[in-house]
């Protein structure tokens, strides 16, 4: 199956999901003085309930908290969407090193890690249903930037102990992912797809230009991670991200000045 190795990575995805060449591929590099500011942009509304968490899984891609998305408890409204969108999970994409990791880039400038956060459109029944419709889903990207050690982030790394290998999950209980947000919910904003496969053209993405901080040891902690499963030999889980693919004259929004 598809991967982040030399054989069934970024540049073989083409092969099994053709859409990789598609007109709104995902990740993209944001140029700050080229994106258009809107005024009639609304700010984002986040309303998260603790209690929806559910669990935190390692997916053999990266690791996600997955939240209850039967009801309206968990939201995402505002911003470039019209509607309710409810929150699914959120995961993170990082690199082997401090240099890279994430999957958008500001100006070229790649950070260590960016985090998801996976919303879809009340409109349809179900999220893989969502995932499919141009309107589909809306993912919050957030930047994390290497400063002192972000506190909101321990009870994610402390359970990694339970997460080591492919396939592992745990229960995650009560995380109101609202604190992993930064101060200020300025963001750019245009339409793009999963960043993984199946690559569907399905996502309103909306990035947030500040980051939240992660210090050197707790980023040494995700590369602690483990792609493969228990008994196969160790392939430490690090460079999982797509790099930024071509715009296709796609616009990109600022909500700010
Ligand atoms: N990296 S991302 O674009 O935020 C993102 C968000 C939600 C996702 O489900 C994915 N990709 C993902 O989970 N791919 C494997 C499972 C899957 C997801 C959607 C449809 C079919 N199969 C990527
Ligand atoms: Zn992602």
């Amino acid at each position: 199956g598809w991967g982040y190795g030399a054989n069934n990575g970024p540049e073989k995805w083409g092969k099994d999901f053709p859409v990789a060449n598609g007109r709104r591929q995902s990740p993209i590099n944001i140029v700050p003085k080229e994106a258009q500011y809107d005024s009639t942009l609304k700010s984002l509304k986040l309303k998260y309930d603790p209690s929806n968490a559910k669990g935190i899984l390692n997916n053999g891609h990266s690791f996600q908290v997955d939240y209850e998305d039967d009801a309206n408890s968990s939201i995402l409204t505002g911003g470039p969407i019209s509607g309710t969108y409810r929150l699914k999970q959120f995961h993170f994409h990082w690199g082997a090193s401090n240099d890279r990791g994430s999957e958008h880039t500001v100006n070229g400038i790649k950070s260590p890690c960016e985090l998801h956060l996976v919303h879809w459109n009340t409109q349809y029944p179900s999220f893989g249903e969502a995932a499919s419709q141009p309107d589909g889903l809306a993912v919050v990207g957030v930047f994390l930037k290497i400063s002192v050690a972000n506190p909101r982030l321990q009870k994610v790394l402390d359970a990694f102990d339970s997460i080591k290998t492919k396939g592992k999950q745990t229960v995650f209980a009560n995380f109101d992912p609202k604190t992993l947000l930064p101060d200020s919910l300025d963001f750019w904003t245009y339409a793009g797809s999963l960043t993984t496969p199946p690559l569907l053209e399905s996502v309103s993405w909306i990035v947030l230009k500040e980051p939240i901080s992660v210090s050197r040891t707790q980023m040494a902690r995700f590369r602690g991670l483990l792609f493969t499963g228990e008994g196969e030999a160790p392939c430490c889980m690090v460079d999982n991200y797509r790099p930024p693919q071509p715009l296709k004259g796609r616009q990109v929004r600022a909500s700010f000045k």
